[in-house]
């Protein structure tokens, strides 16, 4: 690939570049009934979580990253061409359903006449039933019936879009765009699908490992960039095995990619610990913070290390003890494993709820973390990790943390 326009080899290599979304007014759409369907445990406050988001952007700028916005790139590339325009509503309306008939020609006429910035906005933000006039006569079934008809939106609020990480996963000089899980959150990676491919910074600089056009779930928070040729995926609510075997297969094949090893690892199915990155996440080149409740009393679990063989196949290493399998495929001789909240039974849990685990490291042995986890930021100092804080109480109910909330574009290698 000529001018790469993404290059991320590890989890820690000086951040340069990096992908974000302001929370907006899909925030204000959250509503107690609909909150659960749209994966929020509570209603965050926006003005004070845009705030935050403020300071946790501010915090990236001033150590030298350029933050990008999801939302800016999505109207610069739906303004290139009136025709990509059209056919990025025409996708995202019949991904909701809306393939023909009069709420389509509504919704689409509705859309297409506001200007691309307003319809991006409206498109995030969602559009309510009773913003637009559709006669009683011209309603379907569809529109009157039980089901969808009982909700207050013909387009669902996107409230998880400022965890940029998920939609997509830069990894080398490349990225997968996600099928997400959860009907709620799988209209982010069209955004991401119009941006590269439309974008001019982006168009024809950056492999596309896996399109967001399969049946199989994979989602940003679980695919770590441990080293330029190692990845650990998390096997969890999220992202299937399947996904990782043909992601696996594509990355030892491809001519663009130096990955020969994914360490796949297998992490419990809830919602306190949907991605790999909310249990498990890298802060410099031999030190890691890890949840001790992924693993078993005796400190085990399911890893598989997948590598090339000699026949052009995958070949498979069961292993359990996650240090040891890190120490292997990274070629390290010590590694310091730091349990968030120090392992305690009342505070680790505490702590991994609010992302006390979800670390975004912006150069080796630096990190940007939540200042309400301060047991674990106290831990993380003591073992000479530079921590800067952010606030965090209105983000922190989406249950995601500073590495959810960005996505790395290019990072410095090592
Ligand atoms: N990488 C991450 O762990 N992202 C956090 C996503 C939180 C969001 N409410 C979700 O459930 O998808």
């Amino acid at each position: 690939m000529k001018d790469p326009a993404i290059n991320v080899n590890s989890e820690i290599g000086k951040l340069k570049t990096v992908l974000l979304k302001r929370p907006g007014d899909e925030i204000e759409n959250i509503t107690p009934d609909s909150m659960e369907e749209l994966l929020f445990d509570d209603i965050p406050y926006l003005k004070m979580a845009q705030k935050e988001h403020d300071c946790f952007a501010e915090t990236l700028r001033e150590n030298g990253a350029e933050t990008l916005y999801i939302d800016e790139l999505a109207v610069e590339a739906l303004s290139q061409d009136e025709t990509v325009k059209q056919k990025f509503v025409e996708q995202y309306l019949s991904e909701h359903n809306y393939g023909e008939g009069v709420t389509h020609d509504i919704l689409r006429e509705y859309l297409t006449g506001l200007t691309v910035r307003e319809m991006v906005t409206k498109l995030y933000s969602g559009v309510r039933r009773n913003e637009l006039d559709i006669p009683l006569k011209d309603k379907t079934l569809h529109d009157l019936a039980g089901g969808d008809a009982s909700s207050p939106f013909l387009l669902n609020p996107l409230p998880n879009a400022y965890f940029t990480r998920d939609p997509q996963a830069s990894i080398g000089s490349g990225l997968t765009i996600n099928h997400m899980t959860f009907k709620a959150r799988r209209p982010e990676s069209l955004f991401t699908e119009f941006v590269m491919a439309h974008h001019p910074r982006f168009a024809g600089h950056v492999n596309v490992w896996r399109d967001r056009n399969h049946d199989t779930r994979i989602e940003g928070g679980d695919e770590l960039v441990l080293s330029d040729h190692v990845l650990a995926i998390g096997i969890s609510e999220r992202t299937s095995s399947r996904t990782i075997e043909a992601l696996t297969k594509e990355l030892f094949t491809s001519s663009d990619s130096k990955f020969d090893t994914v360490v796949a690892v297998e992490i419990p199915h809830n919602h306190a610990m949907m991605h790999l990155d909310t249990v498990f996440t890298m802060v410099n080149r031999d030190q890691f913070t890890v949840f001790p409740g992924i693993m078993d009393d005796a400190g085990k679990m399911n890893i598989f290390v997948l590598t090339p063989d000699d026949n052009g196949k995958i070949k498979m290493e069961h292993h359990t003890d996650l240090t040891e399998t890190l120490k292997q495929v990274l070629h390290l001789s010590e590694l310091d494993m730091i349990l968030t909240g120090e392992g305690d039974a009342i505070v680790a849990p505490r702590e991994q709820w609010n992302d006390g685990s979800n670390t975004l490291a912006i150069a080796p042995g630096e990190v940007v973390t939540y200042n309400r986890n301060y047991v674990s930021n106290e831990i993380l100092r003591k073992h000479g990790i530079t921590v800067h804080e952010v606030i965090s109480s209105e983000l922190s109910r989406g249950r995601g943390g500073p590495r959810c909330m960005s996505q790395p574009l290019w990072r410095e290698d090592l």
